[in-house]
Formats: C-alpha cells, structure tokens, sequence
C-alpha cells in the first residue's frame, strides 16, 4: 500500500515540529505538506530543518488549498479557530484529519461534528498518547468502583499553554463522568477562590498550574474517609502525541466517515 501522504498544520509551532518528525520517522507515512498561519516565522522555511532534523525539500508555506492538493490526511495542531476552518475544508474532500488542538468551544465542538457528518474522517482528542487514553480508560472504572469518594483532577504544563483546564484534564473529567453516570457539565468546579463553602458532594474539581518547561503533567485523585488513590500521568516528551496522532492518521484510512476518539483508535473501547 502507498505511504498515507500527510499535510502538518500549525507546521511552525511546537507540537508541529515534533508531528514533521514523527511523520518523517514512522513507516507508512510521508509528508506532504507543512502549513502555518500568514505572517508566521516558519513560513518559507524547510519543515525538517525547522523541525531539527535533515532538509525534507517542503517549505512551509501559509497556501492551505496548494497543500491539501493530492495529501490523503492533515494532522492538525492549532488554535480552534484555524482547527473549525480546516474542518471544513478537508470534510469537503473527504479526507482524514486528526484534530489535537484543546480549548474548543461547545460551538467549535459541534462544527467538528457537523464536518464529519459532512464527510470527514475525524480524529479528535485532548491527548493522543497511549498512556493518557489508557489512564481514562482506568478512571472511568476508579469512578464507578470509588462511588462516593470525591475526585478532584489537578494539571500542570508549560508558561506558554493558552487554555484552561488543558484537553486532556476535560478528557480524564468526561472519563470520570462516564464512570458515574453524570453529565460533566453539571457537576464540573473548575475554578475555587474565596469563601467558597463547603465541596458539593459529587462534584468533580479541577486545578490548573502553570510554569516552565512542563511537557504535560496530569493526576486524577479519589479522596475517601481516611485514604487517597492518585492515577498520575507525566509527559515527557511530545513526540508520544506525535507518533499517536500519526498512528490515529494510519487507523483512520480504513474508517468511514465519522468522528472518532483515541480510544477507538486503540481498541480500548467496551
Ligand atoms: N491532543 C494532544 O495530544 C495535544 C494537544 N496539544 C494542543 O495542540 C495545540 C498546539 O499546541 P502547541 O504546538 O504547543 O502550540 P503552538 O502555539 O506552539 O503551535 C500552534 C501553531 O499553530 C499555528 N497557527 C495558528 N493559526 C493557524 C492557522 N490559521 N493555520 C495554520 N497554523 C496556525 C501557530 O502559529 P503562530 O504561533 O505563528 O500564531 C503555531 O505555529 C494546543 O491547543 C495544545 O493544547 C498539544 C500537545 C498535545
Ligand atoms: O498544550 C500542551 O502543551 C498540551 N496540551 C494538551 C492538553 O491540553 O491537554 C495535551 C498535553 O497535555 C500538552
């Protein structure tokens, strides 16, 4: 079978060099294409050498229509503007687009359903390393097992994450959620400041720290009468997002139209 021929969006950004590589590294894939917004430093820089690694010979260019032409996927790491935008256009042609940008909007998540209803064969998920999608898998049943022992989820990343809670700590709540039957929405606290009263029994907590280098840090704590239980996940380097994200790319070329998540990707659905 042919390389699957995969176009990096947000190609100038962090998570875009780490996505170069891991499409330049893995077996069944090429790159197609490297794109990042007008006016980026990135644009008309080589992809591979801007990504730390040989020359590839694909400038990174801010012509999203001349990439898509002829690419079968796009692997999207962006802002959820430029993420519902490009949604858009690859449901158009059908093609396969993993979404891994975080902070989108209830809006911005219907548009990405609207996509795929459209055509799209989406991939989306706050967090698409192995171990993160596996950590939810063991929340949602920590949840069901823990029934009465409140959950609070507590993140940490670098001073340059632009939303709060990260994609990944909404993740592991929808998980814990499941576990209980609950909506998230109506029983998320996600911020505490002042005389706040006492916790709502059933509510589940969020915390949110910021600084450094911090490549992703999360822990999702079951406190009962007298003890604690803490599933702790710690990111330490972004090419696991990478290779997922790459890996979801591969999974999805034999799906249907559709909007998927990481754990169906991993088969770690039940
Ligand atoms: N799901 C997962 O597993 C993971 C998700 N993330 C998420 O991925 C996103 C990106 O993270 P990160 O790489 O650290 O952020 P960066 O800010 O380093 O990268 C984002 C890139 O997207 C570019 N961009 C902005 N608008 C457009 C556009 N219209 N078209 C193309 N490119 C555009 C930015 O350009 P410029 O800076 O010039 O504006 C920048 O280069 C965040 O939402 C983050 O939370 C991160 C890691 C893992
Ligand atoms: O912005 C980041 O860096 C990360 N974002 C994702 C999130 O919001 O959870 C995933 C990872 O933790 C790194």
């Amino acid at each position: 079978m042919a390389d699957l021929k995969i176009v990096v969006a947000g190609a100038g950004g962090r998570m875009g060099a780490a996505n170069i590589r891991a499409v330049s590294a893995l077996a069944g894939v090429a790159l197609h294409g490297a794109v990042d917004r007008a006016g980026a430093e990135a644009i008309g820089k080589d992809a591979g050498s801007f990504a730390g690694i040989e020359p590839l010979g694909i400038a990174i260019t801010d012509d999203m229509q001349a990439a898509l032409a002829g690419a079968d996927a796009v692997i999207d790491f962006t802002i959820p503007t430029a993420s519902v935008e490009l949604a858009r256009q690859t449901s158009a042609r059908g093609m396969i687009h993993i979404i891994g940008t975080t902070g989108c909007s209830p809006d911005q998540d219907r548009a990405f359903a609207e996509a795929a209803n459209a055509g799209g064969r989406i991939v989306k998920s706050g967090n698409f390393s192995m171990g993160v999608t596996l950590l939810a898998n063991l929340v949602r049943k920590a949840a069901t097992a823990l029934s009465a022992y409140d959950i609070e989820i507590l993140e940490m990343h670098h001073n340059k994450k632009v939303d709060a809670p990260s994609g990944t700590a909404l993740l592991l709540g929808e998980a814990a959620a499941k576990g209980r039957n609950i909506a998230l929405a109506d029983h998320s606290v996600r911020v505490r400041d002042g005389h706040t009263g006492a916790r709502e029994p059933g509510s589940i907590g969020f915390a949110t720290l910021r600084g450094g280098t911090v490549v992703g840090e999360h822990s999702v704590i079951f406190a009962g009468p007298s003890e604690r239980i803490e599933l702790v996940h710690r990111a330490e380097d972004r090419a696991i997002f990478a290779n997922g994200a790459t890996r979801a790319a591969l999974w999805a070329r034999d799906q249907k139209a559709g909007l998927y998540g990481m754990d169906e990707v991993l088969g770690l659905t039940d």
